[in-house]
Formats: C-alpha cells, sequence, structure tokens
C-alpha cells in the first residue's frame, strides 16, 4: 500500500521571500504557495515572478509543492495559469471552485497538472459530488474563512454539514480532503482541539498558516504509538483466529473483524511512510 503523508498543509504567502526561504526547512507535507488571499493585488505580479524563481531554485524536498492561483474569473487568474505550467510544482490549486465546469476551464489551459480546488462557496459545497469526480482533482481544500463568510456564519458548528458534504464527495472519488485553517496562530490549545475535530470527521490533515502550528498538526493527524501498537496486535490476532478457522478474532474486549484489519493495515502504512519521510 502506497500512502502519501498529508497531514500539514502550510500557506506561504508567494510574496514574502523570508517566508519562501523558511519553508526549505519546514517539517511540513504540503506546502501550498500562495497567489491568491494572502498577496495584496499590487503584489501580484512580482510574487508570480518571485514564486517561479523560488521553486526553480528548488531545495523543498520531499514537501508536496501546490500553487494557489487566483481564480479565473479574477484579472490575475490566467496569468497565474500559464505561470503554473512553467513551474517546478505538483498541483495547482483553484479557488473559490463552483462547479465541474470551473475545473474544465482550469484544465484546458493547464493540461498536465493535478488540480485540487477549495472548497469554500456555497455553490461549490453543494456541487462537491460532481467536483471531486472530475478527472483531473486530485484534492479538496476546506476555505472555512470564506464560506463563513459566504454563509454568514460563525463557528466550527455551523461549518460541520459542509466539511462533511466534501468529505463524503472526496471518499466517494478516492482524493485527499484537508481541513480548513486555525486563524487564532498563537492558540495552540485551539489548535490541538480542532486538529482532533478534523481528524475524528475523517480528515486526511489540516490546513496551516504559520510554521509555529506545523508540530501539532503533524502529531494529531499521524498514528500514535498506541494506535500503531494496536494494529499491530489486531493483525497478529487477526491472522492467529484465520489460522484456527475462526472469521473473527477479540483485541481488548472488543471484535476484529476483516474490515478492522484493513483499517489496521492502512494505519501501518502510514506510520510507516510518515517516518520514511521524517528520514529524508
Ligand atoms: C500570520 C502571519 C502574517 C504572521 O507573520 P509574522 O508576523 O511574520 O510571523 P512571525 O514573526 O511569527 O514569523 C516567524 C518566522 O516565520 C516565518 N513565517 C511566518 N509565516 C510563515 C508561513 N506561512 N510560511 C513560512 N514561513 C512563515 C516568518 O517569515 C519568520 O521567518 P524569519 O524572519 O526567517 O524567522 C504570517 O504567518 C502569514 O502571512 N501567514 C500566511 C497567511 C496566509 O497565507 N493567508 C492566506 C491563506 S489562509 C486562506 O486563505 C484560507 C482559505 O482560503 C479560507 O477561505 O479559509
Ligand atoms: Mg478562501
Amino acid at each position: 500500500m502506497t500512502v502519501r503523508p498529508s497531514r500539514s498543509a502550510l500557506y506561504i504567502p508567494g510574496s514574502k521571500e523570508r517566508a519562501l526561504n523558511k519553508a526549505r526547512a519546514l517539517p511540513v507535507d504540503i506546502i501550498l504557495f500562495d497567489l491568491e488571499d494572502a498577496v495584496a493585488p499590487d503584489e501580484k505580479d512580482n510574487a508570480r515572478k518571485g514564486l517561479a524563481n523560488a521553486l526553480a531554485d528548488g531545495g523543498y524536498g520531499v514537501r508536496q509543492r501546490i500553487v494557489r492561483i487566483n481564480g479565473l474569473d479574477t484579472q490575475w487568474g490566467k496569468a497565474d495559469a500559464a505561470a503554473v505550467k512553467d513551474m517546478a510544482c505538483d498541483a495547482v490549486l483553484l479557488p473559490k471552485v463552483n462547479s465541474a465546469a470551473d475545473v474544465d476551464a482550469l484544465a484546458a489551459l493547464v493540461p498536465d497538472l493535478p488540480i485540487w480546488a477549495m472548497m469554500e462557496t456555497p455553490q461549490g459545497i453543494l456541487n462537491a459530488a460532481d467536483i471531486a469526480a472530475h478527472p483531473r482533482i486530485a484534492g479538496f481544500v476546506m476555505g472555512t474563512n470564506d464560506l463563513a463568510k459566504d454563509l454568514g456564519a460563525q463557528g466550527r458548528t455551523a461549518m460541520i454539514t459542509s466539511l462533511q458534504l466534501c468529505l463524503l464527495a472526496a471518499r466517494a472519488h478516492g482524493i485527499v480532503a484537508l481541513d480548513g485553517v486555525y486563524n487564532a496562530f498563537k492558540d495552540e490549545e485551539g489548535l490541538r482541539a480542532e486538529c482532533a475535530d478534523g481528524r475524528a470527521m475523517g480528515f486526511d490533515g489540516k490546513t496551516l498558516i504559520h510554521p509555529a502550528q506545523v508540530a501539532i498538526c503533524n502529531a494529531v493527524f499521524g498514528p500514535t504509538p498506541e494506535e500503531v501498537d494496536l494494529a499491530e496486535r489486531q493483525i497478529a490476532a487477526f491472522d492467529d483466529a484465520m489460522a484456527a478457522g475462526q472469521g473473527v478474532a477479540v483485541v481488548d474486549g472488543k471484535i476484529v473483524e476483516n474490515l478492522h484489519i484493513e483499517t489496521a493495515q492502512a494505519t501501518l502504512a502510514k506510520a510507516k511512510a510518515i517516518a520514511e519521510l521524517e528520514a529524508t
């Protein structure tokens, strides 16, 4: 089983040279190089050029490099799409995706790169299944700030239906799903709780805005030693049960069936992939 960890995805403003440099040494799984909301209108053209140069210089190691462009309905979107084709990146992230037709429009301009979709508009959420089914889509990124704005909503509870609709769509179509950002970047306990909530919902990881958030996010979205130990014991107990002609084992007073073994194997595969990543 091949697994690519997607625990932490850090936004880096494409216009901030120091942040672009710092990211080369951060233990983050995904870098979201931003040309959209983190870049002021007057800086857009310079940010596009500076980002292309930073990516060409390299040094981002095995981290997945994803460039968030401006929407194609903005004055910068088409130039971003044209530029991203030649950038040394792994995927392109389209903001404010409303429909699969929006993905078609970018796919026509950028023929080769996988496309990720920001899920952050009411229309986009309602069309999540169609968007996730698009053959070029590789991942969803929740945009909870824009969504809260458009819904006139406040707080995590107001996001739950939208988060779950996107997760259902992502799981139905086998793509990655990343939770939204936690804006209070100095509040470690609040971040930890929201990471745990996102993981419990089924997200693969969380988007971040500051390097100080990376360690907590990686820890919460990675399997704990206890989870690895349980997975190993479940697999061993199930193997013994099968050898004895039984289809069910019992571990820690709970039944273990084939479906639990699939989860246990996924846990071990994720732990192995993280260990390999962290050894590089
Ligand atoms: C939030 C910040 C503006 C804070 O910046 P700053 O005051 O510079 O923080 P620090 O002084 O604590 O920084 C310490 C060092 O870390 C580097 N740094 C800071 N942020 C980043 C980062 N994101 N990536 C890499 N490196 C970073 C600083 O350069 C300092 O380095 P050094 O001087 O060498 O020690 C700032 O963190 C920031 O701009 N964050 C990103 C904001 C952003 O990207 N916003 C857009 C994405 S969120 C969004 O749009 C979600 C979605 O669309 C939605 O709708 O919800
Ligand atoms: Mg947004």
